[in-house]
């Protein structure tokens, strides 16, 4: 049987970083600029402490200011929103980023429309998301962007193909339909409501899995050769009944990576693929978002 190419996110995100790196130096040298991030982090979302933790070696090997604010899961809407203001004043800060999702009882739109559009480097607030559905220069959301890099790497010219997204978060399944758009593909985006969602799949030249449950991407939704994109980041007990009942656990995607690799023509990896364009895009954003405040770039 054949095995389908794996698209490595660590390469590519590598390459990413490094081209940052020599930007955050040329900035500091040049301009006496260090790009800023700063994270926000509400309660104890797994995918989000995996992310806080990828993040935070990341942005400061690329020679970046780099702070997180970790708050408890019943911090009040009001002292959430302070925070955001605090960080959109703090001159040396240029990019913000609220870990989604947030714990119940807080409104996130609220809080990503208090964040400064110019430093929304998650590309959520609606400015940046209605300039992106206008085809207009945005901050671009980081996962969807990492998505895009890896298929062009894969495939290049994607006019034409038939992508289907499966998931419609404002953070994932949204934008990069809407990037798979501009691209030219022929874009079906599929949701929980989905009828026949496998069938649905299986017409797809480009899948891209955003949903958030282990797995679920069998290899008969898959058409041969397809390219798969898996974003998903769970965390699940081992199989092994003694590494479980030691408590320990494992990331693994959206899709059923080993069978679907026999059937796929590309697919990325969890871990080492999609999570990790997401942190190099996170950081280009950054030095974009820093750019751009101090003028330097239109
Ligand atoms: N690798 C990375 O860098 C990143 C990974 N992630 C991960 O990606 C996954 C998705 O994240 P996010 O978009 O924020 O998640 P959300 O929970 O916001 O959205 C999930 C989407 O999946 C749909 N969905 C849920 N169950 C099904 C189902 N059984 N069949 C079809 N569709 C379904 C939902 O449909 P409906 O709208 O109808 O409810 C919804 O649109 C998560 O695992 C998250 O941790 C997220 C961001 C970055
Ligand atoms: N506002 C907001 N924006 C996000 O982009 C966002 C978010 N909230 N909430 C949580 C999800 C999840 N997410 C990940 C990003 C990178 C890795 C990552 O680096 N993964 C590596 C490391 C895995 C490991 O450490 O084992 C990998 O997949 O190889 C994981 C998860 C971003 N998200």
């Amino acid at each position: 049987m054949s095995q389908a190419q794996i698209i490595d996110g660590k390469v590519t995100a590598e390459r990413l970083r490094a081209e940052v790196a020599e930007e955050v130096a040329a900035l500091k040298a040049q301009h006496g600029l260090q790009p800023g991030l700063a994270v926000v982090l509400v309660g104890e979302d797994p995918a989000s402490q995996v992310y806080v933790r990828s993040k935070g070696e990341h942005s400061k090997a690329a020679g970046m200011h780099s702070v997180t604010h970790r708050l408890p899961a019943d911090v009040s809407q009001s002292d959430l929103l302070t925070l955001v203001r605090q960080l959109n004043a703090d001159p040396a800060i240029h990019g913000i980023l609220v870990q989604l999702p947030l714990p119940k009882g807080l409104d996130e739109k609220a809080v990503i429309e208090t964040i400064d559009p110019a430093k929304d480097v998650d590309g959520l607030h609606v400015v940046n998301a209605g300039r992106l559905a206008q085809g207009l220069p945005s901050l671009v959301p980081c996962t969807p962007l990492g998505c895009m890099i890896m298929l062009r790497e894969t495939l290049g010219d994607l006019s034409g193909k038939r992508a289907v997204v499966v998931g419609r978060s404002v953070l994932v399944g949204k934008p990069v339909a809407q990037l798979l758009l501009a691209a030219d593909c022929t874009v079906t985006i599929a949701h929980s409501r989905t009828q026949d969602l496998a069938a649905v799949c299986r017409e797809a030249d480009i899948l891209v899995a955003a949903v958030g449950r282990p797995q679920m991407i069998k290899a008969d939704w898959i058409k041969p050769g397809a390219t798969v994109i898996d974003v998903g980041i769970n965390r699940v007990p081992f199989r092994d009944p003694v590494k479980a009942a030691e408590g320990k656990t494992k990331l693994v995607g959206d899709v059923a990576y080993k069978e679907v690799s026999a059937v796929a023509g590309a697919i990325t990896p969890v871990p080492g693929g999609v999570g990790l364009m997401t942190v190099a895009c996170l950081l280009k954003n950054t030095v974009t978002a820093a750019k751009r405040i101090a003028g330097l770039e239109p």
